[in-house]
């Protein structure tokens, strides 16, 4: 079991030759991945493509069945994972408070893991300080001493990513974090991951999405899954073309890309062609 923190060499995630089996059913097929510091990865797919099965192993939740998984360099399986998991962060927009707690204080469970204030724990000066910070790059600071219900979700969204950021980890991972936000909560959502990853050039991220138009101008890297598979992976602009886009989401699709942003619209021609 591991007790000292991860390396801060090396790949920050690598999955070889992974498959997940469930009920007999198999949700990832032969999937393999590596994400070195500074990468920041979408994962696309279509509904049961198996995207958030493969965030899972990677944010130490589960196991494969068989293949290996290292997360920031340990191997699932010989360590702690609820330890491993300590060093990541997670956006769940699932993820709610047991109690009504102000924004400041749900960033700050962001150190416990802790979905509230732990009894006699206090943060330090230099954490309040950081949470302040992080409050603030996440266009939070006249929010702050809002409470958690009275938040909209893009706020919540926000909230939710200075929290996972208050251990300072090395890799962040989005589970869908634009998923219902209107077009202006969107777009300041986008902004803020985009702020975030270049003020700390070395974090890597991996967000999951169904839409190209919820990823980041700064996302450097994408795996297009369809049906557990890896169908394209690796460099954006090499995965993210409308020939594998249209076959990951099994629609002909045609896929832009203006001031870094993408967007996919039905290429009407291929689908009359196609019915
Ligand atoms: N424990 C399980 N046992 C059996 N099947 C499962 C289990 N968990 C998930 N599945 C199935 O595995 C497939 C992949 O699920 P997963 O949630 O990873 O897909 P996803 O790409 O994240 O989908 P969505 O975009 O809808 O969230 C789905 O068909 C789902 O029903």
């Amino acid at each position: 079991m591991i007790v000292s923190r991860p390396s801060d060499t090396g790949p920050v995630l690598r999955a070889d030759g992974v498959d997940v089996v469930r009920d007999g059913n198999h949700l990832l097929r032969s999937i393999s991945l590596t994400v070195h510091r500074g990468e920041h990865w979408a994962l696309l797919g279509a509904n049961g493509a198996g995207k958030s099965t493969l965030l899972n192993l990677l944010g130490a939740v589960t196991h494969p069945t068989r293949g290996i998984v290292e997360v920031l360099g340990r191997k699932l399986g010989r360590v702690d994972m609820r330890e491993l998991r300590s060093y990541l962060g997670h956006v769940n927009p699932r993820h709610a408070p047991d109690v009504p707690l102000r924004v400041r204080d749900v960033v700050l469970t962001g150190l416990t893991n802790t979905t509230a204030l732990v009894p006699r724990w206090a943060p330090t000066p230099e954490e309040v300080e950081r949470a302040g910070r992080l409050i603030g790059m996440l266009g939070m600071s006249a929010r702050s001493d809002a409470h958690w219900p009275t938040l909209s979700q893009g706020e919540r969204g926000r909230t939710l990513i200075a929290r996972a950021l208050m251990p300072q980890p090395r890799l962040l991972l989005l589970d869908e974090p634009a998923t219902g936000l209107d077009l202006a909560a969107r777009e300041q959502l986008l902004s803020s991951i985009d702020a975030l990853r270049s003020r700390h050039p070395s974090l890597a991220t991996v967000l999951v999405t169904h839409h190209l138009e919820e990823l980041p101008a700064s996302t450097t890297h994408a795996m297009l899954l369809r049906e557990g598979r890896c169908l394209a992976s690796g460099r954006v602009d090499d995965v993210l073309t409308t020939a594998q886009v249209s076959m990951c989401f099994d629609h002909p699709v045609r896929i832009t890309r203006s001031g870094g942003r993408w967007a996919a619209r039905a290429d009407r021609v291929l689908a009359v062609d196609a019915g």
